[in-house]
């Protein structure tokens, strides 16, 4: 992927590393995760829902990598799309460890996708801990007349966990760009908050035994 590796900035100067984030997407079957994923990464591909897609479950795992700008900070989002079908539940899950950020997903016409948000939740704590960003999103917020989740349903919910909530539509890119800018920018002030506190705890340390040495 151009642009990537170490390169050579404007002035010839070594440019930095991109920061690697990893986040999941998380959620039932058929909510619109890899459509999401696809609309975020591929902006030019057929949009979820249109005739020229055809529903195709995730079998396993899979992800794509996005290259971002965040406040001059170059930034490489591995976006993993885990299965929603029951059967591949452990395996989803198990990808879960080690990301930074979570992008949970229901559709607002499937009730029982809405309502398994809390044991997804469940299970983000319980294998990445509960420190780590979610958001929160409600899909295919273009199918108003078959909607049975309210959108204030949505919004409590979030709320209580306290996480950001967006309804978008992958088919017809409604906040995808919104929602994922938002949960990069948790993350990234979160990496910037907890090496600063490092910072000032080595700082700290250090201070503590150079004043120990002068005791004598
Ligand atoms: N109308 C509409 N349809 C959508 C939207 N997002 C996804 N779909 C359709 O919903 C179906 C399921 O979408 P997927 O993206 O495959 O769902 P998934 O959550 O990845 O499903 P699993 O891989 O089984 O976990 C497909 O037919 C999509 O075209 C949307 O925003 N609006």
């Amino acid at each position: 992927m151009a642009g990537l590796g170490p390169g050579k900035g404007p002035g010839g100067a070594a440019e930095p590393r991109p920061l690697l984030v990893k986040i999941v997407m998380a959620g039932e079957s058929c909510v619109g995760k890899t459509s999401i994923v696809r609309r975020y990464t591929e902006p030019g591909s057929p949009p979820a829902g249109s005739p020229a897609t055809s529903y195709m479950a995730t079998i396993g795992i899979d992800f794509k990598v996005k290259p971002v700008m965040f406040n001059d900070t170059r930034v490489k989002l591995q976006i993993w799309d885990t299965a929603g079908q029951e059967r591949f539940h452990t395996l989803s899950t198990s990808y879960f460890r080690g990301a930074q950020g979570f992008v949970l997903v229901y559709d607002i016409t499937n009730l029982k996708s809405f309502q398994s948000i809390t044991i997804w939740m469940n299970d983000i704590y319980e294998k990445a801990g509960d420190e780590v960003d979610v958001i929160l999103l409600g899909n295919k917020c273009d199918k108003e007349s078959e909607r049975v989740v309210p959108k204030q349903k949505g919004e409590k919910l979030a709320w209580e966990y306290g996480m950001p909530f967006f309804e978008t539509s992958a088919k017809e890119n409604v906040n995808i760009e919104h929602a994922f800018s938002v949960l990069t920018k948790e993350i990234l002030e979160k990496i910037k908050f907890c090496s600063f506190a490092f910072q000032q705890y080595v700082s700290d340390e250090l201070s503590a035994l150079l004043n120990s040495q002068f005791v004598y």
